[in-house]
């Protein structure tokens, strides 16, 4: 039988931890069938990141045309989006293809600007696209803590303020807000924050003592759209992909010099998908 079928428009990450590379680990170890908008490639390892060469946007776009005419894509995801043509490209395609919010096929935009060792991966006059072009489309959208601080100004230190971030994201008019915890550094535990607007939902769930969580945003995104593909409301393919990040990080595993990657290949068994 034909699996459920996700786009991921994301970089690729040489050093296969990260991007597009995490995006389609995830989607396999989820049952799915992940296709790709790729929109940049970085030359990267566990170390870091020494070279970008960014796709043109109408290449960009056009993947998502051709996979989406063809193929079908039940969700969608959003991961290094580079700069703000290539963001204003995929907003046109996405309502050319019926992605996103307004649309029928539930749309995750992972608002990623920079890697694990602070490379830059999102240039800084793309912050506004994201924010005008992306959320108000987003069925959730899924920022870190820097990537809070960037959006918003706003530095998260515990779950009063973490509170306050989701507010201020929801005002650029996704459906749904997702926090994420893993950088507050100092908290015992990884609570990441779900927002609609009205209700606030805590995802809570352990902190690994690792320094190998390489990939895992791309990875947690990956598996709340593929729960999504299957038709699970946010709120269960939110806790799917809680459920889904705390035993990939669990399972990390070190890699070359610097970040290893978290690891979805624990076995998923029939009622967990
Ligand atoms: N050390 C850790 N132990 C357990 N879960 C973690 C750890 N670090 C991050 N996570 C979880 O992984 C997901 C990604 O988190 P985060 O690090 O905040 O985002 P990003 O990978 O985009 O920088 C979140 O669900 C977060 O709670
Ligand atoms: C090409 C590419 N895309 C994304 C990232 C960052 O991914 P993320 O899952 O947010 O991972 P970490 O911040 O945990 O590394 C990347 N490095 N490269």
């Amino acid at each position: 039988m034909t699996p459920p079928t996700v786009l991921t428009i994301a970089g690729s990450d040489s050093g296969g931890g990260a991007g597009i590379q995490a995006d389609l680990r995830a989607f396999f170890a989820c049952g799915v069938h992940g296709m790709t908008a790729l929109t940049a490639v970085t030359v990267q390892n566990t170390i870091g990141v020494m070279g970008i060469h960014e796709i043109p946007p109408d290449i960009v776009a056009a993947q998502i045309e051709a996979v989406a005419v063809d193929i079908g894509v039940q969700a969608a995801k959003t991961g290094m989006l580079a700069n703000a043509d290539i963001i204003q490209a995929i907003a046109g395609a996405a309502d050319r293809v019926g992605i996103g919010k307004d649309g029928h096929i539930p749309f995750i935009v992972d608002p990623v600007s920079a890697s694990m060792g602070g490379d830059q991966l999102l240039r800084d006059d793309a912050l506004e696209a994201l924010r005008s072009e992306l959320f108000p489309r987003a069925t959730v959208i899924t920022p870190n803590l820097d990537e809070v601080r960037l959006l918003t100004g706003l530095d998260v230190t515990d779950m009063a303020t973490q509170r306050e971030a989701a507010e201020a994201l929801y005002a650029y008019g996704p459906e749904w807000v997702l926090v994420k915890a893993g950088h507050m550094r100092n908290a015992e535990d990884c609570v990441d924050l779900l927002y609609n607007g009205t209700d606030f939902h805590e995802l809570p769930g352990p902190r690994f003592d690792t320094p190998n969580t390489h990939g895992g945003g791309d990875t947690l995104a990956s598996a709340i759209t593929s729960s999504l593909a299957r038709g699970s409301s946010v709120p269960e393919a939110v806790a799917f992909g809680k459920r889904f990040i705390v035993r990939s990080v669990r399972d990390a595993y070190p890699l070359g010099k610097g970040h290893g990657p978290v690891s979805p290949f624990w076995r998923l068994s029939a009622d967990e998908v």
